[in-house]
């Protein structure tokens, strides 16, 4: 399948050992797109993640919507990761005037199974959907300001903080945007 032969091309880390239809290996973990039997367990790793949770019908929402930037990671069967995003047309200010922007509604990786390049390769799943299948020209996200584990992905893959939105969280907490191009 030509999507998943040039994800492979474009990663930077050698950490790729295989792939098939619908499937991307990495070392030691699979990232495939989300199901609708998989919600619940996309959910729960929200739930024990993330303050920012959602009701189910936003979940549905996003799947039935840009379902194929819907993102599962696995290790031995269990979903230890997602990414959810969609895309939002904006106004442009230079190319055309309307155009596609991917929005990272959501990402999160299970305590335990961090630091191995889970994250990353979630973020690089959804972004080369973003741009290959639904046609996004950029990417943005809100983003902690405190959340340096985020932020530091987030740089690594080239995203830079455009703004800060005060009192963007529920908690009050300020919120960094983070863009870059696709
Ligand atoms: C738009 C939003 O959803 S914002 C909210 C983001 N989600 C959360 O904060 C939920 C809680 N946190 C998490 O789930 C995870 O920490 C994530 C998703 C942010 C990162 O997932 P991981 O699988 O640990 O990331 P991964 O191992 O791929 O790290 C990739 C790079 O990110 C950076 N990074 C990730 N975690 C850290 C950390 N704790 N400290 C410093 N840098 C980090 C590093 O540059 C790392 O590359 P390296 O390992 O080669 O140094
Ligand atoms: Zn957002």
């Amino acid at each position: 399948m030509l999507f998943y032969k040039s994800f492979f091309k474009s990663m930077e880390r050698v950490d790729w050992l295989s792939s098939n239809e619908g499937t991307i290996v990495g070392r030691g973990f699979i990232i495939r797109n989300v199901k609708k039997e998989d919600l619940p367990k996309v959910i729960y790793i929200n739930e024990v993640t993330l303050p920012e949770n959602y009701p189910e019908y936003f979940y549905e929402y996003h799947l039935d919507n840009w379902g194929r930037a819907f993102f599962l990671a696995e290790v031995d069967g269990r979903a230890v990761g997602y990414i959810m995003n969609r895309i939002e047309t904006v106004m442009g200010l230079s190319r055309s005037f309307f155009q596609k922007k991917g929005h990272v509604v959501s990402i999160a990786v299970l305590e335990g199974y961090r630091r191995r390049g889970i994250g990353e390769a979630l973020m690089r799943a959804g972004m080369k959907s973003m741009k290959d299948v639904y046609g996004a020209k950029s990417v943005y996200l809100e983003v902690r300001v405190s959340n340096d584990p985020a932020i530091k992905l987030y740089e690594k893959l080239g995203f830079k903080k455009v703004r800060v939105i005060e009192g963007y969280y529920s908690d009050g907490e300020n919120a960094y945007v983070m863009e870059r191009e696709l």
